[in-house]
């Protein structure tokens, strides 16, 4: 059983019509209906049958014990049957699994309010509520994974977040209050027309039957509707003829066990709702910590509720195109940080910000989580996957309230007075910071194991996200070469120095690729003509994609397949050019430039950048004294030619170790020795030394379609330039300035 790798990530429509497109799935639709219908029934079920138990008692005692134990009943099978009920979904007919599995809860929860009719005494009638609703319940934990394990196989893949986001909204946030709605205005429309209803026809007892008739109509909608969830693949077949259900039971917590992504996700989701019942089993005493009374508590309640819709409806509208991995281990983040915050906050209004955040870590984590672990876990063993995780999240959400409430109740509190902000430093708040700090270690381990983007900066990362424009991951590859760049204004000595340093390293018997930007190849010195011509202008948004696709096209033929053979390879510009000149000289934004670049490139950084910097006014007339008239580029204003050198320097500033910045001022002799001497560091490294070039095929470098990549060397890009440059006339001597 491996787990197909898959993203299920981006949706690449807009909310509404990614909603819509989602919605004309039939199969769907009809599935969605019966989650409405199921999880209407359920909330209703919930609330009238411990109305209902509690109905029979007279004395407040009886009372509470009845109402709280029949929802304590409902989830106790979580903890007997949960394991194995995954396995039902996985070895059987996961249609005929969910329209029994509704039958059986159709009879049993009918059953309840039927006892009461017969006439049986109160204490029979609680007890038979106590079990039916147990079977009903153990029932489900069958019915929630068969659900789940199918969802997948009806929906397109690009259209499981926004699916996921409809069913759990419509789970935990519309049936709730419908079923709240519901149960209250039937209450309510008895009471106020005063009628007189035979014992049968009582609100709680409609809610009864409601709840009922829901599992009748789900079964027979998924029986007759959506036909498309029957049917084994040929590998669920094969497993349930050949093991036994034992076998795939223990199969399935080995296959979480020892599927590092699975296993982080499905831990990672059980820590962002540990620290929702952290929160909410600690939010009574929380609420008097900040003196704030009995309505706190439940406004701190309803926060975190109003949190996880949010995280929910709108989470993926904000981050985009945001990794999902890497959204759903910063959500365990965010979940856990805002517990640690409301450990530290003496308003009521940073602890319901803080709910509020929790709420949203919590929601967004859950359905991150749920849609990465839709896509990656294969068909055969998704619904052991979603009943541990349905279960569990149940059984953390239990403990975490129940421990939390009892851990707060051990200690006692200190008064502490800092000016004038006064608070108390109590076990609660003790609590909170270190199931915070726990949470949050979850969540940093789960971003590690399942990182898809390592070496792309994180926050750089979210933030491009949030704007549309996601950074994308290096491209990989074997990079056994060193990349030096010359950068600079124009007439600066660039060419000089790229072909004295090609020069020496030839002499040296290293295996020298000279190239440059724009025009090293066919496609580039086209692409060189339409920008440097002094015809039809291109706008600059045309410029910098034309000095980028001259790029894109040069890193993949020349630079890249000569770096993974080994070579030094000597380029005149590359990526600060397009951030100086259309960044700084044209003034579109620097960072959507360097965005444009970097996915040109695929990420490809040289090892050192050798800045030669000159005062506009040298250089160009460097430029002049060549007597080929200027370019496009070259007869920009002085002002241009100024933002574009400083442009340069400041991206020198911002990465020292990457950057040599020398006073082009100074005689080119000096400027080479300094390369060179910068240099040796970096070719000591590189296999062992100087070596004979080509490489030899013995060497390390692995062949590959690479080695068919030109070697421009004696190519005319060289001659052209030694022709251009009359190297024979040197530059006058000046003083080598190093940053
Ligand atoms: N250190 C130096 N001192 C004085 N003159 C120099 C120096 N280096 C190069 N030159 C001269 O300046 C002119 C421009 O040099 P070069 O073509 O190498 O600069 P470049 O930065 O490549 O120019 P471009 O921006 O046009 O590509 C040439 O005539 C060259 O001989
Ligand atoms: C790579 C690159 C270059 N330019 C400009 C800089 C120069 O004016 C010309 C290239 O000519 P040179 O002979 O190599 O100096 O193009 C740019 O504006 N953006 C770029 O990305």
């Amino acid at each position: 059983m491996t787990a197909e790798t898959r993203e299920s990530g981006p949706v690449d429509l807009s909310g509404a019509a990614a909603l819509r497109s989602v919605l004309r799935i039939r199969p769907f639709r009809r599935l969605w209906l019966v989650l409405g219908l199921a999880s209407f029934g359920d909330w209703i079920g919930l609330l009238a049958t411990g109305i209902f138990a509690a109905a029979q008692f007279q004395s407040s005692a009886g009372q509470g014990a009845a109402f709280g134990g029949t929802i304590a009943v409902r989830l106790l099978p979580a903890l007997l049957l949960g394991p194995i009920a995954g396995v039902f979904a996985d070895r059987f007919d996961r249609r005929y699994t969910m329209v029994i599995t509704d039958l059986i809860r159709f009879v049993f929860y009918g059953s309840i309010p039927i006892v009461a009719l017969v006439g049986a005494s109160p204490g029979v009638i609680v007890a038979w509520a106590t079990i039916a609703t147990f079977i009903g319940e153990t029932i489900t934990l069958i019915w929630i994974p068969a659900k789940e394990a199918a969802v997948p196989n009806l929906i397109p893949k690009s259209r499981i977040e926004v699916s996921n986001q409809l069913t759990l909204v419509t789970t935990y946030g519309i049936t709730p209050i419908l079923a709240a709605l519901a149960l209250s205005a039937l209450t309510a429309g008895v009471q106020q027309s005063g009628l007189t209803l035979p014992d049968w026809a009582q609100p709680v007892q409609i809610a009864l039957y409601l709840n009922a008739i829901s599992r009748l109509a789900t079964a027979l909608t998924v029986f007759f509707g959506i036909k498309e969830i029957g049917g084994k693949s040929a590998e669920r077949q094969q497993e349930a003829q050949q093991q036994s259900m034992f076998r795939q039971f223990l199969d399935g917590w080995k296959y979480i066990g020892t599927t590092p992504l699975v296993r982080g996700l499905v831990l990672g989701i059980f820590g962002a709702f540990a620290a929702g019942g952290v929160v909410i089993g600690a939010a009574k005493t929380f609420a008097t910590s900040l003196g704030a009374g009995e309505a706190a508590f439940y406004l701190l309640f309803g926060v975190i509720f109003m949190g996880l819709a949010l995280g929910i409806g709108l989470g993926p509208m904000i981050i985009r195109e945001l990794s999902r991995r890497r959204w759903f281990g910063m959500s365990i983040i965010l979940a856990s940080g805002s517990v640690m915050f409301l450990g530290l906050a003496f308003h009521l209004s940073m602890a319901l910000a803080g709910a509020l955040l929790v709420g949203a870590g919590a929601g967004m984590a859950f359905l991150a989580g749920t849609t990465l672990l839709y896509g990656e876990v294969d068909d055969a063993v998704r619904g052991r996957v979603f009943a541990v995780v349905q279960i569990g999240v149940r059984m953390v959400l239990l403990l975490a309230i129940t421990l939390s409430g009892f851990l707060v109740g051990l200690g006692s509190s200190r008064r502490v007075h800092l000016g004038v902000v006064h608070f108390d430093v109590s076990s609660t708040r003790v609590l909170l910071l270190v199931a915070g700090a726990i949470g949050i270690w979850v969540g940093v381990s789960a971003f590690r194991q399942m990182d898809d983007k390592r070496g792309v900066p994180i926050l750089a990362d979210l933030w491009g996200s949030i704007r549309g424009r996601p950074l994308s991951p290096d491209e990989e590859f074997v990079r056994t070469g060193v990349f030096v760049v010359f950068e600079g204004g124009e007439g600066a000595g660039k060419s000089t120095q790229v072909t004295r340093l090609a020069a020496t390293l030839g002499a040296d018997g290293r295996d020298v690729v000279v190239t440059r930007e724009p025009g090293a190849t066919d496609v580039g010195a086209r692409i060189r003509q339409l920008v440097l011509d002094k015809g039809d202008a291109p706008a600059p948004r045309a410029e910098a994609l034309l000095y980028a696709a001259d790029r894109a096209h040069h890193v993949a033929t020349v630079v890249r397949p000569a770096l993974a053979r080994g070579a030094v390879v000597v380029s005149d510009r590359y990526v600060d050019s397009s951030l100086a000149y259309q960044g700084a000289g044209r003034t579109l934004p620097v960072a959507e430039i360097s965005w444009l670049s970097s996915w040109a490139t695929g990420g490809l950084k040289p090892d050192l950048v050798v800045l030669l910097d000159v005062d506009p006014g040298i250089g160009l007339s460097r430029v002049d004294s060549r007597g080929l008239g200027q370019d496009r580029l070259e007869s920009e204003s002085r002002a241009f030619h100024e933002r574009v050198r400083y442009a340069f320097l400041d991206l020198a500033a911002a990465d020292p170790k990457r950057y040599l910045v020398l006073d082009a001022g100074r005689p080119a002799e000096e400027i080479s020795e300094a390369v060179t001497a910068r240099l040796a560091g970096l070719l000591s490294t590189l296999n062992g030394g100087p070596h004979p070039a080509p490489a030899p095929a013995s060497t390390a470098v692995p062949p590959g379609p690479d080695l068919d990549a030109p070697d421009l060397r004696d190519e005319p890009v060289l001659e052209e330039m030694a022709e251009v440059l009359g190297l024979e006339d040197e530059a006058p001597e000046d003083p080598v300035r190093r940053r």
